[in-house]
């Protein structure tokens, strides 16, 4: 476990004929932010090259696929749709195939325009996010906050916008036990290319500790998104290598799905203290970037 593969190109050889399948993870792996991690596009060309098969799976919630596509074609990646699966797809399948809303019920979102847009695609109605960027301006305003008998659930992703305001109507509705509660995503931090800031899982506690009610998960760790994903690719999980920055996330998603692990160490993840982790990839390596 945690085996280091830097500079050891027979053992990366072995790896590679081992596994058909890649699920990379983005942020801290392909790139941070808007920068992409050096050489990474050209180790995914030559996966391709060699026949292996290329799937992207993000728990970043503020992008829908459409949006993904428009990143990857930007940084000059190839890419398609169908490879790729963010926490807000993920939401809005489940919400869809899992939840059966009855269709005079909305959804009340905490996030951004990824979800409003694969709610859309999913004919799924919604409400909040952006429309209440604007926050409340005094106190006394609170009492104007109601619930919403419309409101069926409230989906929390990451919220550049996240105010007070939006915070109040989740909580009210999350009064009601029958209102749903789901999150994309409950990673604590988020990785950029010096230094990491309060991710998700930071945001989300200011709704679920005063509520006393924990949401269910959509993306990474938990199975949900690679059920999708094996059932649409039919994977064999034994030639399948989950790619990640982080342990908890990531290589605990790789774990529980049966597939082989590789840790990259730049994102969220540090070298030092790796082997006291409790959670251990079966491989790690300094860069994507040095795969080949
Ligand atoms: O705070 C967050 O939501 C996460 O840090 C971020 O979204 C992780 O994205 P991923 O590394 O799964 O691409
Ligand atoms: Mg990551």
């Amino acid at each position: 476990m945690n085996h280091l593969l830097t500079g050891k190109p027979e053992e990366i050889r072995a790896l590679l004929d081992s596994v058909d399948t890649f699920l990379f993870d983005c942020d801290g792996v392909i790139w941070h932010g808007d920068n992409l991690i050096p050489n990474v596009a050209h180790v995914l060309e030559r996966l391709r090259e060699m026949g292996k098969r290329i799937l992207f799976v993000s728990n970043n919630s503020t992008k829908s696929r459409r949006q993904y596509l428009k990143k990857f074609t930007q940084l000059n990646i190839e890419a398609y749709v169908n490879e790729v699966f963010g926490s807000a797809y993920a939401a809005a399948y489940y919400i869809k195939h899992n939840l059966e809303l009855p269709d005079n019920k909305k959804v009340y979102i905490v996030g951004m325009s990824g979800i409003q847009e694969e709610l859309d695609a999913e004919g799924i109605k919604h409400c909040g996010s952006s429309d209440d960027n604007e926050n409340l301006t005094d106190m006394s305003e609170m009492s104007t906050i109601k619930n919403d008998p419309d409101v069926g659930a409230v989906l929390f992703g990451f919220d550049l916008d996240l105010n007070y305001k939006k915070l109040a109507k989740a909580f009210t509705y999350l009064q009601n036990p029958e209102t749903h509660f789901l999150a994309t995503n409950t990673d604590l931090t988020f990785p950029t290319k010096n230094a990491v800031y309060p991710g998700t899982g930071a945001l989300l506690a200011a709704l679920s500790t005063p509520l006393g009610r924990k949401p269910l998960v959509m993306g990474k760790p938990e199975q949900r998104m690679l059920d999708v994903i094996v059932d649409k690719y039919h994977l064999d999980r034994s030639r399948t290598c989950m790619v990640g920055d982080r342990l908890d996330t990531d290589i605990l998603f790789g774990q529980n799905g049966g597939m082989k692990t590789l840790l990259v160490l730049t994102g969220v993840t540090p070298a030092a203290g790796l082997d006291e982790q409790e959670i251990k990839a079966d491989f790690v390596i300094d860069s994507l970037g040095h795969l080949l």
